[in-house]
C-alpha cells in the first residue's frame, strides 16, 4: 500500500450546533416548571368550589396539556441541531464529468390561471441551464391543468432555450431564470439586448395566448405541433377528463442550441384524467412522472420542484453530489432537502409565509437525528428510495420501471412512448403498490410530509443542505385568504397522518426512535394548537369581562412560574428566529400569524378533517394562487392585511378581536375601580397582547376604505356571534 497517499478530497463536513448544551439544560429546567404548573392545576381543580371554576380549570388544564405536549415534541428539534457544509469544487476530483449521474427534474403545475405558464417556463429554464452536463439533464413537466397554453409556453421556451443556455454558459450568468435575470441588474451588451428582446416577445406571445384563451393558428409553425394541439380538439377534452398527453419537446439526441451543443430533454406530460377515478393530486402527478421518466431516462437522481420554485444557483446539483457520491452516506440516503426560501416577501412578512421555523430551524434540528422532512419542493431524491426501504426493495410491476433498469433506447422510440402513455393512464395504478409502498404516498393532502415520514419509517435517512445563498426561490401567497387556505390544507393533511394507522406516536416512535417520533408528532399534531389558542383568546377575556380572576395573583409565587413559562418559551423561540437570520419585526408577524392561524386555519382544518372522516366531501387540494392583481400587490407591499371578500375564516378572527378589545377596555375600567386588582393583572396583560396582535383587524374593520378592508358582512356576523358568546358566558360566571 502506498503510505503517502493523500486523503480523498473533502466533500462535506458536519458541525454540531453550539446551542446543544444550552438547549438540553434549558429543556430540563423548563420540564420542572411544567410539572409545577400541573401540580398547581391539580390543586386548583381539587379545590374548585363552583361548577364554573371547575370547568374553567379543566379548560385551562386541557389547553396547557396540549401546549406541554407540543413543547415536549418540539424539544426533539433542539437536542442535536447540526450544520453542514459542502465543497462542490471538489466533485471534479472525485468523478469524471462523463461519469456524473443523470438527473431527472420533475416540475408540477396544475392550473394555468393560478400558476401562469410563463412562471413555470422560467422554473424549467433555470434548471435546464444548470452547470451540469446538458445530456444528463431531463426535465419532465406535469400539467394537471391539462392546458394547451402550458404546452404552448413550453414549445416557445424550447426555442428560447437554444439561445438562453449558451448565453448563460458563455457569460457565466449566475441567475438562470430569465425573468429574474432581466428584472435585476444585468450588463447591457448588444447580445444581452437581443436575448432580452427574444424573451419579451416570447412572454408576450404566451400571455396573449392565455389572455385570448386559445392557441391561434398563426402561432402553430409545424405539423408536429399541430398534431399535438389537435388533441385538445377531441370530443369532451376537459381538465378533469382527457387522455394522457405526452409531448417530447426537446430530445437531447436531436435538438441542438445555436452553438451546436446538445439541449437537455424536455418532456410535457399531462396524465390521463377521468372524473370517475381518483387522481391523488400532486402525489399522483409525481408518481406518473416517476414512471414516465423511468420509461424514458430512468436517472438515478430526481429533483422535485413546484412550478414556482426556480433555481437560484446553477451549481446546486454539484452540491448535492457532495452527499450522493459520498461513499459513507450512500447506503441509506434517500433525499437531500433544501430549505424552502422565497422571493417577494414584504418587509415584515406580515403573513409569516417565510415559515422560518418549519423550513429552517426545525429542519436543522432534524438533520442531527435522521434527517429533515420532505418539504415538497427543492428536494433531490435517489430514485431507489421511492421503491421500498434500503434493505428491502419493493419491485414495481414491470422490470422496465425498476430503478436499476438501464434504458437503452432514445426517448422518441415508439416502444418507449407507448410505455409512457400506458403508465400515465388513470387505471394503471389499480391493484399496484403505487402510493402505498412505492413512490409518493397517497392519503394525505400534505403528501410531502407523509412521503418523507414513510421513507424514514422504512429506514432511510435524509440530509438538509442549507447553503448561504438560496439554492431555490419560490413564490409566497400574497393574499390573506390564500395563506389561511394553504394552512388549512396542511392542517387537514397532517391530521390525516396523525389519525391513520401510521400514527406518529404509536407507529412512528417504534419505527423511528423516540426523538424522531416526537419530531414527526410535532407536525402531525400541529393543528391541535387551535385548542389552546382558542381557549386563551376567549376564556380569560370573558372572565375578565365578568371580573373573574383565573390566573395567580401578582403577589403569589405561582405568578413567577407563569412569567418564566411564558418568557422562556417565547424568548427561546425569538432567539432561534433571530440567529437564523430573522428580524424582530418578522418574529412579531410570525407569532401573530401563529395566533391567527390557530383561530382560523387550524380550527377549520380540524373541522373539515372530521367532516371528511365521516364521509362528507370537502374541497381537496386547492392550489395556492401565484398571481396577484396590482392593487392587491400594492397593499401587500405597504404591509396591509388583505380581507376584501367575506369568508368564514375571517369571522372567528374578527370575533376574537372584538371580544378582546371590549374585555380590555371594560377590564381596565374595572381594574381601576375594583377591589381584585392583583388577580386581574395577568388577564389584562394577556388581553392587551392579543389586542396588539389584532391591530390590523381593527384597522381593516373601521379605519380602511380600500378594497382590502373587512367586508361589512363579516364584521356584522362576527359582532352578532361575539355578543352571543358574551351573553352565554355572563350568567354562568355570576
Ligand atoms: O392536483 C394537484 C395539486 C397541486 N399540484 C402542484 O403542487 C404544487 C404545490 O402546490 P401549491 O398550491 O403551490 O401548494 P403550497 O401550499 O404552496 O405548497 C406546499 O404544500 C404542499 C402540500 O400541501 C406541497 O406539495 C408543496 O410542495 C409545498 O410547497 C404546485 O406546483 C402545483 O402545481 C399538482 O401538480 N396537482
Ligand atoms: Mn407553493
Amino acid at each position: 500500500m502506498n503510505a503517502t497517499r493523500s486523503p480523498p478530497p473533502l466533500l462535506n463536513t458536519l458541525t454540531p450546533s453550539r446551542r446543544t448544551g444550552f438547549n438540553r439544560t434549558f429543556a430540563a429546567v423548563y420540564t420542572c416548571a411544567i410539572v409545577a404548573l400541573f401540580y398547581r392545576h391539580t390543586q386548583t381543580l381539587l379545590g374548585s368550589k363552583t361548577l364554573v371554576s371547575f370547568y374553567v380549570t379543566v379548560a385551562l388544564f386541557v389547553s396547557d396539556l396540549i401546549l406541554a405536549f407540543m413543547w415536549v415534541n418540539g424539544q426533539a428539534f433542539r437536542m442535536r441541531p447540526v450544520y453542514r457544509k459542502e465543497f462542490p469544487e471538489n466533485i471534479k476530483k472525485v468523478v469524471k464529468t462523463s461519469d456524473l449521474p443523470g438527473l431527472d427534474v420533475f416540475i408540477c403545475t396544475a392550473d394555468p390561471y393560478k400558476e401562469p405558464p410563463m412562471s413555470v417556463v422560467n422554473t424549467a429554464l433555470s434548471v435546464m441551464a444548470y452547470d451540469y452536463p446538458t445530456d444528463k439533464i431531463s426535465v419532465y413537466v406535469s400539467d394537471d391543468g391539462g392546458s394547451a397554453f402550458t404546452l404552448f409556453a413550453f414549445m416557445e421556451a424550447a426555442r428560447f432555450a437554444a439561445h438562453w443556455l449558451p448565453y448563460c454558459r458563455e457569460n457565466d450568468i449566475d441567475q438562470r431564470s430569465p425573468d429574474e435575470y432581466f428584472a435585476v441588474n444585468y450588463s447591457r451588451s448588444s447580445e444581452t439586448e437581443k436575448i432580452k428582446k427574444m424573451y419579451e416577445s416570447m412572454r408576450m406571445k404566451v400571455e396573449h395566448v392565455v389572455g385570448i384563451g386559445k392557441v391561434g393558428d398563426e402561432y402553430i409553425t409545424s405539423d408536429e405541433d399541430r398534431r399535438a394541439f389537435s388533441k385538445w380538439n377531441s370530443d369532451g377534452f376537459s381538465r378533469q377528463n382527457h387522455p394522457a398527453v405526452i409531448q417530447i419537446i426537446l430530445d437531447k439526441n436531436r435538438d441542438k442550441d445555436i452553438t451546436g451543443h446538445c439541449l437537455p430533454n424536455l418532456v410535457y406530460v399531462s396524465r390521463q384524467k377521468k372524473t370517475t377515478s381518483p387522481h391523488h393530486f400532486k402525489a399522483g402527478a409525481l408518481n406518473v412522472l416517476v414512471r414516465v421518466s423511468a420509461a424514458m431516462t430512468n436517472a438515478p437522481v430526481i429533483l422535485t420542484l413546484d412550478c414556482d420554485t426556480y433555481s437560484n444557483d446553477p451549481r446546486t446539483p454539484l452540491r448535492v453530489l457532495c452527499y450522493v457520491l459520498d461513499p459513507e452516506m450512500q447506503k441509506n440516503l434517500a433525499y437531500v432537502q433544501f430549505p424552502q426560501e422565497f422571493h417577494g416577501l414584504n418587509k415584515n412578512d406580515i403573513y409569516a409565509c417565510e415559515h422560518k421555523r418549519l423550513y429552517k430551524v426545525q429542519q436543522v434540528g432534524l438533520d442531527g437525528l435522521s434527517g429533515p422532512n420532505y418539504l415538497g419542493t427543492s428536494c433531490f431524491f435517489r430514485r431507489r428510495a421511492l421503491f421500498g426501504g434500503p434493505l428491502t426493495m419493493v419491485s414495481p410491476e414491470t422490470k422496465d420501471l425498476s430503478p436499476d433498469y438501464v434504458v437503452n433506447q432514445p426517448i422518441t422510440a415508439p416502444s418507449v412512448l407507448e410505455l409512457a402513455h400506458h403508465v400515465a393512464g388513470c387505471n394503471y395504478e389499480s391493484h399496484t403498490k403505487w402510493g402505498s409502498k412505492i413512490g409518493f404516498r397517497y392519503g394525505s393532502l400534505s403528501e410531502d410530509y407523509h412521503t418523507g415520514y414513510h421513507m424514514k419509517c422504512e429506514g432511510w435517512r435524509s440530509l438538509f443542505c442549507y447553503p448561504e445563498k438560496p439554492a431555490f426561490l419560490g413564490d409566497v401567497p400574497c393574499n390573506f385568504l390564500d395563506v389561511l387556505g394553504q394552512n388549512k390544507r396542511w392542517a387537514i393533511g397532517l391530521l390525516e397522518v396523525a389519525f391513520s394507522r401510521y400514527n406518529t406516536i404509536t407507529y412512528g416512535v417504534k419505527a423511528l426512535g423516540m426523538l424522531m417520533g416526537l419530531a414527526y408528532s410535532y407536525f402531525a399534531f400541529w393543528p391541535i394548537y387551535a385548542i389552546p389558542i382558542i381557549t386563551y383568546s376567549f376564556l380569560p377575556q370573558l372572565a375578565l369581562l365578568n371580573e373573574v380572576s383565573i390566573f395567580p395573583k401578582v403577589s403569589e409565587p405561582w405568578f413567577l412560574l407563569y412569567i418564566f413559562l411564558f418568557l422562556g418559551s417565547y424568548g427561546q423561540d425569538l432567539f432561534e428566529f433571530v440567529i437564523h437570520g430573522g428580524t424582530m419585526h418578522r418574529w412579531w408577524s410570525d407569532q401573530r400569524m401563529w395566533m391567527m392561524r390557530g383561530l382560523s386555519s387550524y380550527m377549520f382544518g380540524i373541522t373539515e378533517f372530521f367532516l371528511k372522516s365521516i364521509g362528507i366531501p370537502t374541497q381537496g387540494f386547492n392550489v395556492t394562487s401565484k398571481v396577484i392583481d396590482d392593487e392587491q400587490n400594492k397593499r401587500y407591499e405597504q404591509g396591509l392585511f388583505e380581507f376584501g371578500v367575506p369568508s368564514s375564516l375571517f369571522v372567528a378572527l374578527a370575533m376574537a378581536a372584538m371580544i378582546n378589545l371590549s374585555s380590555l377596555i371594560l377590564g381596565l375600567i374595572k381594574f381601576l375601580n375594583g377591589s381584585n386588582r392583583e388577580g386581574l393583572v395577568m388577564q389584562l396583560v394577556l388581553t392587551g397582547s392579543i389586542v396588539m396582535n389584532c391591530l390590523p383587524i381593527y384597522q381593516a374593520m373601521v379605519l380602511r376604505s380600500d378594497k382590502g378592508k373587512m367586508p361589512i358582512k363579516t364584521t356584522v356576523s362576527a359582532a352578532i356571534l361575539a355578543s352571543a358568546v358574551y351573553a352565554v358566558a355572563s350568567p354562568f360566571s355570576k
